[in-house]
C-alpha cells in the first residue's frame, strides 16, 4: 500500500519447517490475512436527562488489511456511534477498538474518514489543491513529497483539471471527490467513509460507488464504509456487516462472493446480487422486529413476533 505502511510483524515458523535464513517480506495473502482493526465488545450508554440510553450493547468483529467491509443497519442502529467509537472521537462505555496493535483512545494518525457531508468538510477559502494539502501540512510532509501526493490523489478522482478551482464552484459531487482526494493523498492505512454518497443524485452516486472500488483496488487500503442503502452495500463491498436496531449488536457479517470485477449494469442485474439484495434485506426487517441472532438461529420468524 503506502510508503508509510509500517512493515508487519514476521510469522512464526510452522512446527518442523526449516528456519529461513532472513526475514522475508509478507505474501500479498498473508498481508490480507492480518488483522488491521479489532472492535472488541464495544457498548455505549449515553446520558440524558430521560435516563441513559444503550446505543450500542455490544459489537465484536474484525477488518483485514486491504479488505472492503461495508457496515449497514436500519436507521437509528448506532453506525455513527460506532463509526465515532472507531474514529477515536467517541469513547465506548466499554469494550475496545484496537487498530493495526494499538488500542484507539483519539484520532488515530493512520486513519482518514470520509463524511456526508463534504459541504461542511471543505475549507471554502482554500482552492481544491489548498484543501487537498492541509492535512499533508499539518503532518509536515515535504513540499515535494506534498505537491506529488496531490497531483496523485486529484488524478486518481478525476480532478486534475480542476485544482485552482474553490468548493463553492464546485458540483456536490466533485467536491466529495475532493473530500475524497484529500483522505486518500493522507495515505491512510484505514479509510472511514460514513454515509459518504447519502447527498448527492443517483449518477453521481453511482459514479462514487466505482471510483471508491477503483481506489481501493490501485492502492490497497482498507475501508470501511458506512451505509444505509442495502443495494450500494452489496455492489461495493467484499463484506457486509448487518447491525440489528439499538441497542446494536452484529446482525450479519455475510460474505459478498460477487466477482471482483463490478459493473453498475451488469453486476446490478445478475441472480446473485438480488439474492445477496434479498437476504440482507430480509435480515434488517428481522432487525426492526427486534429478532436478534440467537433468535434467528432457533428458527424464530417475524410473524412469530
Ligand atoms: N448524544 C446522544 N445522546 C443520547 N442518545 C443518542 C445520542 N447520539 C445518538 N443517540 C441514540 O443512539 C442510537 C444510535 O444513534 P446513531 O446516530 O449512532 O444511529 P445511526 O445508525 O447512525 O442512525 P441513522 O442511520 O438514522 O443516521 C439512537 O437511538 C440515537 O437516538
Amino acid at each position: 500500500m503506502s510508503e508509510t505502511t509500517p512493515s508487519p510483524t514476521g510469522q512464526p515458523a510452522a512446527p518442523g519447517a526449516a528456519a529461513p535464513s532472513a526475514p522475508t517480506a509478507p505474501t500479498a495473502r498473508e498481508e490480507r490475512q492480518e488483522v488491521l482493526l479489532s472492535v472488541r465488545g464495544v457498548r455505549k450508554i449515553y446520558p440524558s436527562a430521560a435516563g441513559p440510553v444503550e446505543a450500542v450493547r455490544d459489537l465484536t468483529f474484525d477488518v483485514r488489511r486491504g479488505e472492503l467491509a461495508c457496515i449497514v443497519g436500519p436507521s437509528g442502529a448506532g453506525k455513527t456511534t460506532l463509526l465515532k467509537i472507531i474514529a477515536g472521537l467517541l469513547e465506548p462505555t466499554s469494550g475496545q477498538v484496537i487498530l493495526e496493535g494499538e488500542p484507539v483512545s483519539g484520532p488515530p494518525r493512520t486513519m482518514a474518514v470520509v463524511f456526508q457531508e463534504y459541504g461542511r468538510s471543505l475549507f471554502p477559502w482554500l482552492t481544491v489543491r489548498g484543501n487537498v494539502e492541509l492535512p499533508l501540512k499539518n503532518a509536515r510532509v515535504p513540499a515535494a513529497e506534498r505537491a506529488r501526493r496531490i497531483d496523485e490523489a486529484l488524478e486518481a478522482v478525476g480532478l486534475a483539471h480542476a485544482h485552482r478551482r474553490y468548493p463553492w464552484q464546485l458540483s456536490g459531487g466533485m467536491q466529495q471527490r475532493v473530500a475524497i482526494a484529500r483522505a486518500v493523498a493522507y495515505e491512510p492505512h484505514i479509510l472511514l467513509m460514513d454515509e459518504p454518497f447519502a447527498a448527492v443524485d443517483a449518477q453521481t452516486r453511482a459514479d462514487l460507488e466505482d471510483l471508491v472500488r477503483d481506489i481501493w483496488h490501485r492502492l490497497g487500503v482498507t475501508v470501511l464504509f458506512v451505509t444505509h442503502d442495502i443495494d450500494e452495500s452489496v455492489y461495493l463491498g467484499e463484506r457486509v456487516i448487518i447491525l440489528s436496531s439499538s441497542p446494536t449488536v452484529v446482525q450479519e457479517d455475510v460474505h459478498i462472493d460477487l466477482p471482483d470485477e463490478r459493473s453498475q449494469l451488469e453486476t446490478r442485474s445478475t441472480k446473485q446480487f438480488a439474492d445477496l439484495r434479498h437476504h440482507i434485506y430480509e435480515q434488517i426487517q428481522l432487525a426492526k422486529a427486534g429478532i436478534v441472532p440467537a433468535q434467528i438461529a432457533a428458527g424464530v420468524t417475524q410473524k412469530e413476533v
